[in-house]
This record gives structure tokens, C-alpha cells and sequence, in this order.
């Protein structure tokens, strides 16, 4: 067997444990073995205990108090001594044969845009340490409550996935908070399911229509030229996931072992074309 690392990332409180929880309870119940690798250090607690945890190396109170850092020059100097102590590293993934490790980690945009440091993590992983590997970057659903807010997490999913250079997945996280179009129920930021599909695989035209009628006319070339990128640059679709729901994570899952070929002997290739799952479809 290969091994095989999914990173889990996006902004804080995204449901980045919650999904790795989930997958390991799917990829459990299949019979299959997968570890939990905490890669945050100021992370408190876990239903799953990590197999490997960043905190046995550093912690970022630890870090804090010592080097008198603040949270974020705190979470960069961990990183750091990470990289400086890939020993360490080296000895806990030597525990397993057959890995496939789930990595939380922390939610602080910077790490994956404003620096090189899990960039270099991931190089480590897949040069040195044979890995296979494919990041999932979490949106929450209330970023499609209005199109300016969606562009932003947009811009940090594409910046997120240029820097991260490997298979990546976009995701809409907490999709169970989006009522049904069904019966006409909305969203609490007005809309539903129906509505909210084209979100999901972006319509550049009425995004734009809507992201004009909500800001000043001085920004609707801004708001043009957004388009275009997002447009152009086609992977940026997000997945619907619903943390709670089994069948939503088995299909995730089935995703991300597509994306990394697991189990299949050849060569990492690109990951294949997501669709946006059965939301907003009926
Ligand atoms: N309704 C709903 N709530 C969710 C879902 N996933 C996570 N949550 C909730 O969202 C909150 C944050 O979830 P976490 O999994 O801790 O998020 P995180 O991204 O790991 O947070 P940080 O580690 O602080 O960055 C918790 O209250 C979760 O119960 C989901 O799919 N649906």
C-alpha cells in the first residue's frame, strides 16, 4: 500500500476537525485503517485522539510564553521549529506502514497564502516521505449569503490552492444550515438550495448582476474582473458537505481517493472533474 495524506484546511471554525472526525468514523466503519494527524498546536480537543500531534513537539502557549510571541508569530514560529525538527517527523510516520493520515489544520489563512512553510510540508511529504497527496479547503455555507462575501472566500480558496500545489478539493462546508428550496424555506441570509447551486459551480453572469446590484458603481469593474477570474479559472467549484450526514462524508471521501488514485498502483494524476453533489439539483 501506498501512502496517502489529506490535509484539511480553511478559515477558523470551518468544521475542519468536525470533517475529520467524520472521515474517520466513515473511513472506520469501511474497515478501514486511518490515522488523525493534529498540525495545529494550539488545538485543544479531539473526539478521535491524534497518532501524531504537533503538540508533543511544540505547543503554541508554550511558544507564547517563552519566545513572548503573539497567536500568529507564535503559530509561524511553530511551523518553523517544525521544519527545523523533521526528525521528529520522520519518527512519528515511521509508526505506520499503510498510512492514510487525515491532517487538521489550523485555521489561519497566513499559514497557506502569506508563507512558504506548508508548502514545504507538503514538498517534505511527497518528496522525502513518498505521499500521495490532496488538500480540501472548508467555506462555510453562509459565504454564499451574498456575492461580495462569496468573492472573498473565493480569492482565499484560489489563493489557498495555488500555494498548496497539489489535488485540491474546495468545500462547502455546514450545507445541513441551508433549509430545503422545496418548500420556498430560506436561508437565513435569504436564500435556498436552489438558489444557492449556481454558487456552487459559479454562473459568471448573474454573479456579477448580483455583486453589482449590492455594491458602489465605482467597484462593478472590480466586480467584472473578479468574475472573469473566477470564470477562467474553472476548479473554483465548491463540493456541498454536510458534516452530519454519513453519506455526504462517504462521498467526500470517495472523492478525495479519486484525487489521489488511492489504493491504484500508477502515478498521482489530476484530480477529476467534481460536480456540486445532489444540492439545489431537483
Ligand atoms: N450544522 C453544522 N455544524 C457544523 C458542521 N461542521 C462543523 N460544525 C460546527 O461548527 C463549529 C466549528 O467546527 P470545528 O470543526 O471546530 O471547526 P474548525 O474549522 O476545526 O475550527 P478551528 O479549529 O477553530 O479553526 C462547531 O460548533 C461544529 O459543531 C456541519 O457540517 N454542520
Amino acid at each position: 500500500m501506498g501512502r496517502y495524506a489529506v490535509l484539511v484546511t480553511g478559515p477558523a471554525g470551518s468544521g475542519k476537525s468536525t470533517l475529520c472526525s467524520a472521515l474517520i468514523t466513515h473511513a472506520h466503519s469501511a474497515g478501514r485503517n486511518v490515522h488523525l494527524f493534529n498540525l495545529d498546536p494550539a488545538a485543544e480537543h479531539f473526539e478521535y485522539a491524534p497518532a501524531i500531534d504537533i503538540r508533543e513537539l511544540v505547543s503554541l502557549a508554550d511558544v507564547m510564553e517563552e519566545m513572548g510571541l503573539g497567536p500568529n508569530g507564535g503559530l509561524v514560529y511553530c511551523f518553523e521549529y517544525l521544519l527545523e525538527n523533521l526528525d521528529w517527523l520522520e519518527e512519528q510516520l515511521g509508526a505506520f506502514d499503510d498510512d492514510y493520515i487525515i491532517i487538521d489544520c489550523p485555521g489561519q489563512i497566513e499559514l497557506y497564502t502569506h508563507t512558504p512553510l506548508i508548502t514545504r510540508l507538503l514538498s517534505i511529504l511527497t518528496t522525502t516521505y513518498n505521499f500521495r497527496l490532496c488538500s480540501l479547503y472548508l467555506l462555510e455555507s453562509n459565504f454564499i449569503d451574498d456575492a461580495p462575501k462569496y468573492f472573498a472566500g473565493v480569492m482565499s480558496a484560489m489563493s489557498s490552492m495555488i500555494n498548496l500545489d497539489c489535488a485540491c478539493i474546495n468545500v462547502m462546508s455546514k450545507m445541513d444550515l441551508v433549509k430545503s428550496g422545496d418548500t420556498g424555506e430560506k436561508t437565513q441570509g435569504g436564500r435556498n438550495r436552489r438558489e444557492l447551486q449556481r454558487y456552487l459551480d459559479p454562473d459568471p453572469l448573474l454573479l456579477v448582476e448580483e455583486a453589482n446590484s449590492r455594491t458602489n458603481p465605482k467597484f462593478h469593474a472590480l466586480n467584472q474582473a473578479l468574475v472573469q477570474l473566477i470564470d477562467d479559472f474553472s476548479m473554483v467549484s465548491f463540493m456541498p458537505l454536510d458534516s452530519t450526514d454519513e453519506d455526504s462524508v462517504g462521498s467526500l471521501l470517495s472523492h478525495v481517493d479519486n484525487a489521489m488514485q488511492y489504493g491504484e498502483d500508477e502515478e498521482p494524476k489530476e484530480p477529476k472533474d467534481l460536480d456540486g453533489g445532489d444540492f439545489g439539483d431537483e
